[in-house]
């Protein structure tokens, strides 16, 4: 295995979901780590699980924490923490120059999450604000910074972050990325769970946006072939659309699904930093502008490069229920996207 192979096998390999707790710091023997990460939002239910996953990452020489309360606890628990990522805190605005300044990865959990009876929409009017202010300093402190977006509605904050970037100057689709990783995992989950497989063996691409009827299980294309009766594929491309409600249920007012998502936001991470560090053939889904189908942003498979988004994966032949609910979701996307665009063209909605 070459250098870059062997480090970002370390932390997740492509094969073997679970490695995420099986860490070993020691492994990474004396290769040097590479690069400065920023979680922005760093001290909520998502950072503070995300920054301790990547606190053991050999490929991220810093790990730079930032939000506007609790990140001097969050980064001086961490710092203890005996493998090599230089962890480093930063609280309020004033530091958010700090917090970026030659950023590689930005990755932005920041924001509210929902409560029971909430869609992810009704978010839009609180996270909107938080997001294009923090991609106007992205833009400013490290323009040429990978950005990974959690924070929801996702299917406007992508948009919102691309209106802010174009306006710098700044913007290259390639580097900007919604985080849809969680719907995979949970796909992967429930398809291996339905099928009797170990979930490592599983892979499920998911596709369109991330919010309700806009996430699209491709379970038609799941490896290894989830040949299940068509009632129970219904039964699962709605449990996979509904699975952050279903957290939010079960969380009953004390937020969303967190630890799943450091999760997914790791395993992320991990592609996007190892394709940085030069390995070939890293496959994720993600939602990006995007030409393959008629809506400015999309979700699909995408292949990274040094670079960013190198290609997109094509969608593939889609079963009869995967056709309709494409046809269905364009309406809701398409709105989600322009509500985006139009807050930083227009301003907030009067
Ligand atoms: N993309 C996805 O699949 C998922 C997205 N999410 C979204 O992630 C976001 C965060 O969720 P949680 O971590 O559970 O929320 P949380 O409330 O626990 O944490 C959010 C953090 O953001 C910080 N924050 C607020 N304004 C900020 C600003 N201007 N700059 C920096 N930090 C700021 C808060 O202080 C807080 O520490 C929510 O919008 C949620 O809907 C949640 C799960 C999955
Ligand atoms: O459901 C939510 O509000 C949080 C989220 O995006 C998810 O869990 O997929």
């Amino acid at each position: 295995m070459d250098r870059v192979a062997r480090l970002s096998a370390h932390f997740v390999p492509a094969a073997s979901a679970s490695s995420v707790l099986e860490l070993d710091p020691c492994s990474a023997g004396t290769d040097p780590a590479r690069f400065k990460v920023a979680v922005l939002g760093a001290a909520g239910g998502i950072g503070q699980p995300l920054a301790l996953l990547l606190k053991s990452h050999p490929l991220i020489k810093e790990l730079s924490l930032y939000d506007v309360v609790g990140t001097e606890g969050v980064g001086a628990d961490l710092s203890h923490i005996d493998t090599d990522a230089v962890v480093t805190s930063h609280v309020g605005a004033d530091s958010l120059s700090a917090a970026l300044y030659g950023s590689h990865l930005v990755i932005i959990p920041a924001g509210v999450p929902r409560k029971p009876g909430m869609t992810r929409d009704d978010l839009f009017n609180i996270n909107a604000g938080i997001v294009k202010t923090l991609a106007e300093g992205i833009a400013k402190f490290c323009p040429t910074a990978w950005v990974n977006i959690i924070s929801n509605p996702v299917n406007s904050t992508v948009p919102i972050a691309a209106e802010v970037f174009k306006r710098a100057g700044t913007y290259d689709p390639r580097r900007l990325l919604g985080v849809t990783k969680l719907d995979v995992v949970r796909a992967n989950a429930f398809v291996a769970q339905a099928l009797g497989r170990p979930a490592a063996d599983v892979s499920v691409p998911v596709v369109g946006g991330h919010a309700g009827i806009t996430i699209l299980p491709l379970l038609s294309q799941a490896q290894p072939r989830a040949n299940l009766p068509a009632a129970q594929l219904q039964a699962l491309t709605e449990r996979i659309q509904d699975a952050g409600t279903e957290v939010v249920k079960a969380k009953a007012g004390k937020g969303s699904a967190t630890l799943s998502m450091a999760y997914a936001a790791a395993k992320f991470a991990e592609s996007c930093l190892s394709a940085m560090a030069g390995r070939a053939g890293v496959v994720e889904c993600a939602y990006v502008e995007s030409h393959l189908t008629d809506l400015a942003f999309f979700a699909s498979q995408l292949r990274l490069g040094p670079d960013g988004v190198q290609d997109f994966l094509p969608l593939g032949v889609l079963s009869d229920l995967e056709a309709s609910n494409f046809s269905k979701l364009k309406t809701e996307l398409q709105s989600s996207i322009q509500k985006g665009i139009d807050f930083v063209q227009k301003g907030p909605a009067k």
